[in-house]
Formats: C-alpha cells, sequence, structure tokens
C-alpha cells in the first residue's frame, strides 16, 4: 500500500442523483463534487452506501457511480471510499476489483444481511475473501447494526483481524453503542487505525471518546456546520461544539418525528443544494410536499453561532 493521508474528519455519504424516471444521472456528480468541496468543505466521499441506495443498485450501475465519484473527484477529494458489499460474495468480489481498478482510496464492505454470518469467524471469512481481490487498497468494515441486523460487536471482531485482513484500515461505525466504539479505540490505539462514526445526531460523543471523523448523510448539507462542531471541538470549545451538536440535533430531531430518511435525504439536499437529487428507488417512495416545507421551514429557523 502506497503511504496516504489518514482520513479524519468529515466524510460525506453521497447520495445517489437520480432522474425523474429512476435512472441514475451521472453529470450531476461533477457540480455535486464543487458544492460539497466549496459549499461544505467536506472532501471525503463515502459511494454506493446506505445514503447512496448502494444495496438498490444494479452492479453496472454501482460501478458507473464509484468510476464518476473517482474520476470528478480527482485534484478536489482527498478520499473516495467505494462501498462493495452485496449479498452475493462474487459480486462484492467484482465490485472489490473494480474499486481497485479504478483508484479507489478505499473499500468499505458491509456484513450480508439476509443470510448473515451468526459469528466473528464466518463474517471475517467473507471480509477476507472480498477484500482481498483489493490487496492494496485499504478496508473500512462497515458496521451498521440497526439496518443488517448483524450484532456482532466490532470490539471482538478487531481482535487479530489484521492478521487475516492486512488491508483492514478502520470501521465506519453506525451504531449508538459508544461503550463498543470507545472499547476498540482503547484496545487498538498502537495500530493506527480510523474510526468513523456514522451517527450524525451524536457525533460529538463518539468525539469524545476519540472518533477520528464520521460518515454521514447529514454532512451533504450540514456539513460546514458540523465542521464547525469539529473545530470547536479541536480547541476544545466544548460549549460552543455543543451549541452546534444540538443545534444540528434539533433539526434532525424535528424531521425523525416526520419520519426521515433516506427519501427524505435526497429532498433536503435538493432544496439545499439546489442540486436535483430525484427520487429514490422503490420499495423507497419521495418526500411529500408537507415534509418539504416543514423541513425547510425548520432549517431556515436554525440561527447558527457563526451567524450563517
Ligand atoms: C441509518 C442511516 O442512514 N445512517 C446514516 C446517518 O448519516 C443518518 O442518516 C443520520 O445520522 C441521521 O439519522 C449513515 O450512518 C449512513 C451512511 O453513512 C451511509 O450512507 O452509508
Amino acid at each position: 500500500m502506497t503511504s496516504r493521508k489518514k482520513l479524519q474528519g468529515l466524510v460525506a455519504a453521497t447520495i445517489t442523483p437520480m432522474t425523474p424516471d429512476g435512472q441514475i444521472n451521472l453529470p450531476v456528480i461533477r457540480q455535486y463534487v464543487d458544492y460539497l468541496v466549496n459549499k461544505q468543505t467536506v472532501k471525503n466521499v463515502f459511494v454506493n452506501g446506505t445514503t447512496g441506495e448502494g444495496l438498490s443498485l444494479s452492479i453496472q450501475e454501482r460501478k458507473q457511480l464509484a468510476e464518476e465519484w473517482v474520476c470528478q473527484g480527482k485534484d478536489k477529494l482527498d478520499h473516495v471510499i467505494i462501498h462493495v458489499g452485496a449479498l452475493s460474495l462474487p459480486e462484492s468480489q467484482e465490485l472489490a476489483r473494480h474499486a481497485a481498478a479504478i483508484g479507489a482510496g478505499g473499500i468499505a464492505v458491509i456484513a450480508p444481511f439476509f443470510f448473515k454470518p451468526t459469528n466473528k469467524d464466518e463474517l471475517v471469512s467473507l471480509l477476507q475473501k472480498v477484500t482481498s481481490e483489493a490487496p492494496d487498497v485499504p478496508f473500512y468494515y462497515y458496521h451498521i447494526p440497526p439496518l443488517t441486523g448483524v450484532k456482532i460487536r466490532v470490539e471482538e471482531l478487531l481482535e487479530g483481524i489484521k492478521e487475516r485482513i492486512p488491508t483492514f484500515q478502520g470501521v465506519k461505525f453506525s451504531d449508538t453503542d459508544l461503550l463498543d466504539l470507545a472499547q476498540c479505540i482503547h484496545k487498538n490505539e498502537a495500530q493506527q487505525l480510523e474510526f468513523l462514526y456514522g451517527v450524525d445526531e451524536q457525533l460529538l460523543g463518539a468525539l469524545a471518546v476519540g472518533a477520528n471523523g464520521a460518515v454521514g448523510s447529514t454532512y451533504n448539507y450540514l456539513g460546514r456546520q458540523t465542521n464547525l462542531m469539529l473545530e470547536a471541538f479541536a480547541k476544545p470549545d466544548l460549549a460552543l461544539a455543543r451549541k452546534y451538536q444540538f443545534l444540528t440535533g434539533e433539526f434532525l430531531n424535528f424531521v425523525i418525528k416526520l419520519g426521515f430518511g433516506v427519501a427524505q435525504t435526497k429532498a433536503v439536499m435538493t432544496f439545499v443544494s439546489g442540486i436535483p437529487m430525484g427520487p429514490p428507488r422503490l420499495p423507497l417512495l419521495g418526500a411529500s410536499e408537507e415534509f418539504i416545507a416543514k423541513a425547510k421551514a425548520k432549517l431556515d429557523s436554525i440561527v447558527w453561532p457563526d451567524g450563517n
């Protein structure tokens, strides 16, 4: 593996832009990259994950999106991580090979969630088979038990993983179990791993236990404010960091009560950025006009500490 810049700070879990008739909308990605970098101060992306509806896309579509993000991100983004997890091992391997061939900065793999691994050994065996197809590409385990139902603790998974998977680089940790996260960080301090937190509304808690950064959907449109929270935390100005977390939390708390998921994220990103994200793919249905009006009014009502 060649020397690389450490992955830290914010990573936008990218949305997959779609045309009104449900095709992936590749030409929008160039503008999307510029928007993330210039308006949201976010220079890392995580492609084809949950927010990107990766598991609802065909292999061909996933490859096209990965290529477009790597191509458009060249010289603009620091890291382009491609999620290559799939229910079928050969498909996941094919995506891993493809990510390596196009020069992705990293790959991530979710646990299969139909036939689920029931213990650590089954899961590591699968991860090993996928990652060995991309032997020079840093690998992140994508832990998201609320969606996969795979609840193997990461602390346990990490024991001995480097011996079996030399490219293991870290974890995208999308769970509320901060005890598990904290133990992972504590036990692996010597290894220079990267722990990226994935529950945006409680990122400050994860930073407190040592997370290096975060991957999330809200960094598409609240990246600037969340970066100000990260800056305040680093100073440290905890009172200011808390203000940012409370305010992003106020918005999320509001929309979660209305019903919030990938479809609604697409709608919010569309009205905040002006870039058309289009509809989600079935089984998801588009956000209602009522949701959009309420979410916009809520976001507009928030006064951020920097006055913007
Ligand atoms: C369940 C879910 O979608 N979680 C999001 C969060 O960013 C989430 O949207 C946010 O915390 C709001 O609840 C991310 O962890 C998912 C993610 O990073 C991805 O798209 O791969």
